[in-house]
C-alpha cells in the first residue's frame, strides 16, 4: 500500500491511519516495526513516513516534547499489539475478540523504542507475555503523573468512552467491551480512590458502577468468560491491591502483581524500563508504580481506544465487511438507525480528529483536551448510539480520560479548564443518556402498544372481511334463488341457434301467459256482452213507443254504452203500452230494462279488469326488466375472474358485480382501509384487439382517470384510487352510489313527473357549472340517463354524475373556450344525446354546449317518456338517416301537460346551432329553477314560435310542476 495518502492526507488522523495501514500491512513480520520505532532513518518503510514519525520520535527523545512522539509510538505499539493478535484470531469471526485483546496493547504506550522492541518480541509469543509487557508499562512522564493527579476520575472517563462510542460497533461488541471496562473499573477503582482521593460525591457513581458490574457478571456465564479474558488482557496493570478487589468482585483469581512481578524476569524488565525513562527523577518508585498502574488502566483502555480508532480507520480503508465505515453505516447497516444521521456524519469526520486530539497534544489546546463544540456534540450522539447499554461509570470514564491527555504539554491552568469543561460535558452526556434511555423506553412501550393495536386491527379486519364475505354469499344465494324462482313466472333467456351462431333469446314466463289469457277472456266476455246487448235491442218491446220516464243518469249511460236510443215515439208511450200488450215475442219492458242494466254493468266490470290487467302487465314488464338485468348480472358475475371475493391490493374486497358496460365491469367492493363501500370499475383490454384499439382504449381510460381524479363536487361520483391488476386490466376505485341509474329507472317507469325531472336536471346543471368554472373547463360528452346515478334508487333523491370516459378538457385552445376544441373521437358516445355539430364531417370545434344539448334530451325523455330525436331508431339508423343532423326543431306532445318554463328550458338546450344554444350558466339562471311561487304561472301552450330562442324569463306553471 502506498504511504503517500497517509502523508498527504494532512490530518493527524489520516497520518495515523497511514501508519496503521502500514503496520497492518506488515502483518506478522514485525521485525520491520522496531526499526521504524527505534530509528526513523533506518526505517524499512517509506522514508517519508519515517520522517514524519521517527523524526519526531527522535526529537522527542532529545527535547522532551514527548507528547506527540510518545503517542505515535504508543499508537504504533498499540496497533502492533492488535496486529500481533490478528493472526491468532484470524479464525475468530468476531471482532470483539480482537478488541478484547487490544487493551493489552494499549499498555504499550509511553514505551521507549527499546521497550517497543521488547514489546514486540514479547507480544509475538502469547497473551501472557503481553500482560507481562503491559505490566511493565509504568513509565510516565512526570507531567503526565501530575496531570493525572489533577484529573477527576469522572472526567477521566470521557475520552475513552467517547472513542468507544465512535466505533459504531455491533451492540454485542459494545456490550463485551463495556464488560471489559467494568472489569477494569472493578479492579482498579479502589486503588484510584485510595491513591487519588477523589471528591466524595464522585465516588458514588463509581460504587454504583461497581455494583452494576457485579450484577452483570453474575447474570451471564458467557459474559463472565469474556470478562475473564478481559481481566487477563489487563493483567499487566494489576496492582498490589488487586487480590482484595478481585475477591470482592468475585472475579476469578489471577496472579497478583506481587506474584507475577515476583519473577526475576519481570522485575528486571521493570528495572530496565525505569532506566530508560528520561527525567524520571520526580517519580518515586512507589508513586510511579501506583500511578502508572492507574494509568495503565487508562492506558490500557486508551491504547485500546486508539487501537480501536486505528482498527476502525483501517477497516474503513480496507472495506472490512464486518464493520463498515460510518459513512456506509448511515443507512440500514448502522445498527442504531435511530441515531440522527447528522450525528453519525459528524462521527465520521471526528474519528480521526478526536483521535488526533487525544494523541497529538501539540496541535493545540482545543485539540488536545477540551472538546470543541463539535466534539461535545459528538459525545452526545455517541452516547445515543450506546444508550441501550448501561453507560460506564463516570469515574471509569475519567480513568480513561487520563491517558488521553498529554500531561507533558499541559499547564495546570489549561488542564483544570479542560477538566472542568470535560466534567460539564460528561455530566451533560450522562444526563442526555438518561433522557434518551427514558425516551427509548417510552418508544419501546409505544411500539409494543402499537404492535398490539396493529394485531388487533388486523384481526378486526380479518373478521370484517369474513363477515362481509359470509353476508355476501348469503345475499348472492338469496338473489340467485329468487332469480331462479322468478324465471318460470317472468321468463328467462334460452339459447337458440340461428344459422351458425347461438343467441340468447328471451322467453316470457307463465305470468305473461296468464295475463294474456286473462286479456283474451276479457275480450271474449266483452264481445259476448256486446252481442247480447245487440240482441236485447232487437227484442226490445215493440209496444214501447215511448219509454217511461227514466232517470237522466240511465239515459246518459245508455248513450255512453253506445246503445241506440229508441226511435219510437215516446210522446204517447202510455198509449202504446195499452195498444200492444198482447205481443208474445216481445220481452217485457221490465225484463228488457233489467237485462240492459246487467250488460252495462258487466261491460264496466270488464273495463276495470282490463285496466287492472294492464297495470299487472306493466308491473310484470318492470319485473321482467329487472329480472333480465339480474340474470345477465348473475351470469356475468359467475363468469368474472373476481367472483371469489379477491382482495385487490390487499385493500378492496370484491363483493358483487353491479353491472357491465361496453368494456368494463363495475363491482361493489369494500375498502378495508377506509371502511366504506366503493365501486371498482375494472377496465379490460381485450387481448384480441389490435394494438391501435388497445392504445385508444387505454388512452381513454387514462384520460378518464386523470380528469376524474381532479374533480371534487357533491354531484359528481368521486374517484378514490387507480390500481393496476394485470397486464390487461386496471381498476378505478369510485365512490359507491347505492341506487340504480336513471336509465334503468326510466325503463321501469317510462316517464317521471316534471317536478322530479326538474330536480334531477337542476343537480346535473349544478355539476356542469362546476365543470365549466374550472380553469380548464371539462366537457363530459357522454351525459345520458345511464350515467346519472340515483342515490335513493328513485327520482326523488340526490343524483351523481359518473363515467368520464369520453370527457374532454378545454385546454390548449388559446384559452378561448367559446371557440371550442377539436373533436378527436367523432362518433364515440351515445347518438340520441349528442348535438348536430358532432355528426358533421369534418366536425367543427366543440364546446361545453355539447353537454347542454344532452341535458335537453334527458329532460325531454324524463317528462315525455321518449327521446326527442330518433327515439325508435337504432344508433346505426340515426347515422344512416342523419337524424340528428336534421334535428332542427323540437316538438312537444300534447300530453303530459308541461310548464312553459320547462318547455322553454328544453328549447334553449336543443338549439340547432351551438351559437344559439344556452350555455350552462344561462341554464343555471333559467326560470325553471327559480323558487316555486315566485313567478306567475302560464300555460305551456301560450309560448309562441318554438324555433325562436326565448329569454329565460319565461313564466312557469307552478301547478304543473
Ligand atoms: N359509482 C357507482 N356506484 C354504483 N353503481 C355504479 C357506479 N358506477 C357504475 N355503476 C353501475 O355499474 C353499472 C355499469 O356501469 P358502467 O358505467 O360500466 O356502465 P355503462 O355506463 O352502462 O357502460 P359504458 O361505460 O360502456 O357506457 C351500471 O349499472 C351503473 O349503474
Amino acid at each position: 500500500m502506498s504511504m503517500e495518502g497517509a502523508v498527504t492526507g494532512g490530518g493527524g488522523g489520516e497520518r495515523n491511519m497511514g501508519l496503521e495501514q502500514k503496520i497492518f500491512n506488515t502483518g506478522p513480520q514485525n521485525k520491520a516495526l522496531p526499526t521504524v520505532q527505534s530509528n526513523g532513518s533506518s526505517s524499512n518503510h517509506a522514508p517519508i513516513v519515517g520522517e514524519h514519525q521517527l523524526g519526531i520520535s527522535s526529537n522527542t527523545m532529545a527535547t522532551g516534547d514527548t507528547g506527540h512522539v510518545a503517542n505515535v509510538a504508543y499508537m504504533s505499539s498499540g496497533m502492533l499489539g492488535a496486529t500481533q493478535f490478528m493472526p491468532q484470531n484470524a479464525s475468530h469471526p468476531s471482532t470483539s475478540v480482537m478488541m478484547q485483546q487490544q487493551p493489552q496493547n494499549g499498555g504499550v504506550s509511553r514505551s521507549s523504542p527499546t521497550e517497543m522492541q521488547q514489546c514486540m518480541q514479547t507480544m509475538s509469543d502469547d497473551s501472557i507475555e503481553m500482560r507481562d509487557y503491559n505490566s511493565g508499562m509504568h513509565h510516565m512522564h512526570p507531567h503526565q503523573m501530575q496531570m493525572q493527579h489533577h484529573m477527576q476520575p469522572q472526567q477521566q472517563y470521557s475520552m475513552p468512552y467517547h472513542n468507544h462510542q465512535q466505533m459504531h460497533y455491533h451492540p454485542q461488541q459494545q456490550h463485551q467491551q463495556y464488560q471489559q471496562q467494568q472489569q477494569h473499573h472493578q479492579m482498579y477503582a479502589p486503588q484510584i480512590q485510595q491513591q487519588q482521593q477523589p471528591p466524595q460525591q464522585q465516588q458514588q457513581p463509581l460504587q454504583q458502577s461497581q455494583q452494576q458490574t457485579g450484577q452483570t457478571q453474575q447474570s451471564s456465564s458467557a459474559l463472565q468468560h469474556i470478562n475473564e479474558s478481559s481481566n487477563l488482557s489487563s493483567a499487566g496493570s494489576i496492582s498490589d491491591r488487586e487480590p482484595e478487589q478481585q475477591q470482592h468482585n468475585g472475579t476469578p483469581q489471577r496472579p497478583t502483581s506481587s506474584q507475577t512481578a515476583s519473577t526475576a524476569d519481570k522485575k528486571s524488565a521493570a528495572r530496565k524500563r525505569r532506566r530508560v525513562v528520561p527525567n524520571d527523577d520526580q517519580a518515586t518508585p512507589k508513586q510511579e508504580r501506583k500511578i502508572t498502574e492507574f494509568m495503565k488502566v487508562g492506558e490500557g483502555s486508551s491504547g485500546n481506544s486508539v487501537a480501536r480508532c486505528l482498527m476502525t480507520e483501517y477497516q474503513q480503508n480496507q472495506g472490512s465487511p464486518k464493520r463498515q465505515p460510518p459513512a456506509q453505516q448511515n443507512g440500514s447497516n448502522n445498527y442504531d438507525s435511530s441515531q440522527p444521521q447528522q450525528s453519525q456524519q459528524m462521527n465520521q469526520h471526528e474519528i480521526p480528529h478526536s483521535y488526533w486530539a487525544m494523541t497529538t497534544p501539540s496541535l493545540g489546546a482545543n485539540n488536545r483536551g477540551t472538546p470543541t463544540p463539535t466534539q461535545q456534540q459528538h459525545y452526545s450522539s455517541d452516547s445515543n448510539s450506546n444508550s441501550n447499554q448501561s453507560p460506564p461509570g463516570q469515574s471509569n470514564q475519567a480513568g480513561r480520560m487520563v491517558r488521553t491527555i498529554d500531561g507533558e504539554t499541559q499547564t495546570d491552568a489549561s488542564l483544570s479548564q479542560r477538566l472542568q469543561n470535560n466534567s460539564q460535558s460528561v455530566d451533560e452526556v450522562a444526563k442526555r443518556d438518561r433522557i434518551i434511555d427514558d425516551y427509548r423506553r417510552q418508544l419501546d412501550d409505544m411500539q409494543t402498544k402499537h404492535n398490539v393495536e396493529r394485531r388487533k386491527n388486523e384481526a378486526s379486519k380479518e373478521t370484517i372481511k369474513r363477515l362481509l364475505i359470509e353476508k355476501n354469499i348469503i345475499e348472492r344465494k338469496a338473489l340467485r334463488d329468487k332469480t331462479a324462482a322468478d324465471s318460470p313466472r317472468i321468463g328467462c333467456f334460452k339459447t337458440t341457434r340461428t344459422a351458425d351462431s347461438f343467441r340468447d333469446q328471451w322467453v316470457d314466463g307463465w305470468a305473461f301467459a296468464e295475463i294474456d289469457k286473462k286479456n283474451d277472456q276479457i275480450t271474449a266476455e266483452r264481445n259476448e256482452i256486446v252481442a247480447a246487448s245487440a240482441l236485447l235491442k232487437k227484442r226490445k218491446p215493440l209496444g214501447i213507443g215511448k219509454e217511461p220516464k227514466r232517470p237522466q243518469a240511465m239515459n246518459s249511460q245508455n248513450d255512453s254504452n253506445g246503445m241506440q236510443p229508441s226511435t219510437s215515439n215516446n210522446a204517447n208511450g202510455d198509449d202504446a203500452i195499452f195498444r200492444r200488450p198482447e205481443e208474445p215475442k216481445e220481452i217485457q219492458y221490465q225484463e228488457y230494462i233489467e237485462l240492459d242494466e246487467i250488460y252495462k254493468l258487466r261491460r264496466e266490470h270488464l273495463r276495470k279488469e282490463e285496466t287492472d290487467l294492464g297495470l299487472e302487465r306493466e308491473r310484470l314488464d318492470r319485473e321482467r326488466q329487472y329480472h333480465m338485468r339480474e340474470l345477465k348480472r348473475v351470469a356475468n358475475e359467475s363468469a368474472s375472474q373476481f367472483k371469489d371475493h379477491p382482495l385487490l391490493h390487499k385493500r378492496y374486497l370484491m363483493l358483487n358485480l353491479l353491472g357491465k358496460g361496453g368494456f368494463s365491469e363495475v363491482w361493489k367492493a369494500f375498502d378495508m382501509e377506509e371502511n366504506r363501500y366503493v365501486a371498482c370499475k375494472i377496465h379490460h383490454v381485450n387481448k384480441e384487439w389490435k394494438e391501435e384499439k388497445k392504445a385508444n382504449y387505454v388512452k381513454h381510460a387514462m384520460r378518464e382517470k386523470d380528469i376524474h381524479k381532479s374533480l371534487d363536487h357533491c354531484r359528481i361520483v368521486k374517484q378514490y384510487d387507480l390500481l393496476t391488476i394485470d397486464n390487461h386490466s386496471f381498476c378505478t376505485v369510485l365512490e359507491y352510489v347505492p341506487g340504480n341509474d336513471l336509465d334503468f329507472y326510466l325503463k321501469q317507469n317510462k316517464s317521471i313527473s316534471e317536478k322530479e325531472a326538474r330536480s334531477i336536471i337542476m343537480q346535473v346543471v349544478s355539476a356542469l357549472v362546476y365543470l365549466n368554472e374550472k380553469s380548464t373547463p371539462i366537457i363530459h360528452y357522454d351525459l345520458k340517463p345511464a350515467n346519472i346515478l340515483l342515490e335513493s334508487g328513485n327520482t326523488s333523491g340526490a343524483i351523481k354524475i359518473t363515467d368520464f370516459g369520453l370527457s374532454k378538457i378545454m385546454e390548449g385552445e388559446n384559452d378561448d373556450h367559446d371557440l371550442g376544441i377539436e373533436l378527436t373521437s367523432q362518433f364515440a358516445g351515445t347518438y340520441w344525446y349528442l348535438p348536430p355539430e358532432t355528426f358533421i364531417v369534418p366536425p367543427p370545434k366543440i364546446t361545453c354546449k355539447v353537454d347542454v344539448w344532452s341535458i335537453g334530451v334527458i329532460f325531454y325523455q324524463c317528462i315525455y317518456g321518449k327521446k326527442p330525436f330518433g327515439n325508435d331508431l337504432t344508433q346505426q339508423k340515426i347515422l344512416e338517416y342523419n337524424t340528428i343532423i336534421n334535428a332542427r326543431e323540437v316538438s312537444f306532445p300534447s300530453k303530459p301537460q308541461v310548464s312553459s318554463a320547462a318547455q322553454d328550458f328544453i328549447r334553449r338546450c336543443l338549439q340547432y346551432r351551438k351559437e344559439d344554444r344556452a350555455d350552462v350558466f344561462e341554464l343555471a339562471r333559467h326560470e325553471l329553477f327559480k323558487p316555486r311561487g315566485s313567478v306567475r304561472a302560464s300555460i305551456a301552450g301560450s309560448i309562441s314560435s318554438p324555433s325562436i330562442p326565448r329569454s329565460p324569463s319565461v313564466n312557469r306553471e307552478d301547478d304543473n310542476i
